[in-house]
């Protein structure tokens, strides 16, 4: 089995006639945190949105040793890739349990229902508010909801776009210990972040986007923060 459970190869995508991304190459390790950073605007949630087929792309993305750039979102669910939008997109009237299990969708094995032990083991909070509406929950509640609803589609590679968003210290300190534990069990994450301290909490691997393009790729050992700054500084 290859290291690398994610590739894409020279992706380009626009929206209409304006072409945000002018090809990307991205290789993702299995068992490992790769991150994404840049500057506001310059394609990290439309590379990610790519990934999962919601924009269109006919470039190669290589899951799994499987082009998958012609599948439909949910077959690439399917093949084991979980998706945490940015802005978390939780389904406000339904409960955080309803929410939860709408992630078992993504499983392809057809078996609808997930280990509640588990997840609430990993998110207690999930578990004292489960019959609350999910709009009925902070923001940083709706993140690990998020998070859950994806882990229960038993992803091999989760993508993450911008998980800190808005989100309290604290609740930040908690999806880190979760998603380091997950890594050491095998998970592969994919994430897009703009807070320094956090990707450097996880990563293994830094990728830098500017303007639609990948313009530095750098290993955690060699990795200047003082200059990975100047990439993020608005
Ligand atoms: N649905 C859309 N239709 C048209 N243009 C869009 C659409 N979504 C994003 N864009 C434009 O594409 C460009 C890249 O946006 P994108 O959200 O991918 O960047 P980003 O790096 O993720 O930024 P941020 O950190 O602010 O989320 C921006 O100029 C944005 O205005």
């Amino acid at each position: 089995m290859s290291n690398i459970i994610l590739e894409t190869k020279n992706v380009r995508a626009a929206y209409g006639e304006s072409r945000i991304l002018w090809g990307v190459d991205v290789q993702v390790q299995r068992g490992k945190v790769t991150t994404i950073m840049g500057r506001n605007g310059v394609g990290k949630t439309t590379f990610l949105r790519t990934i999962m087929g919601l924009v269109k792309t006919k470039d190669p993305i290589i899951f799994n040793g499987e082009e998958i750039q012609y599948l439909p979102t949910y077959k690439r669910a399917r093949k084991g890739i979980g998706y945490v939008p940015q802005g978390r997109e939780i389904f406000s009237k339904l409960t955080v349990y309803e929410n939860i299990f709408i992630g078992t969708e993504a499983r392809n094995d057809s078996i609808h229902s997930f280990d509640e032990e588990e997840i609430y083991g990993l998110f207690p909070i999930l578990e004292d508010f489960r019959n609350r509406l999910g709009g009925n929950i902070s923001g940083g509640q709706q993140q690990q909801l998020a998070i859950a609803r994806a882990l229960v589609g038993k992803p091999n590679l989760l993508i993450l776009d911008e998980p800190t968003e808005g989100i309290q210290p604290s609740v930040i300190q908690e999806i880190t210990e979760v998603l380091n534990h997950l890594v050491d069990q095998g998970l592969s994450v994919l994430l897009v972040e703009q807070k320094l301290d956090f990707a450097r909490s996880i990563s293994s691997y830094y990728y830098i986007m500017d303007r639609g393009k990948i313009v530095k790729h750098i290993d955690k050992m060699d990795v200047d923060f003082e200059e990975l700054k100047i990439y993020l500084s608005i």
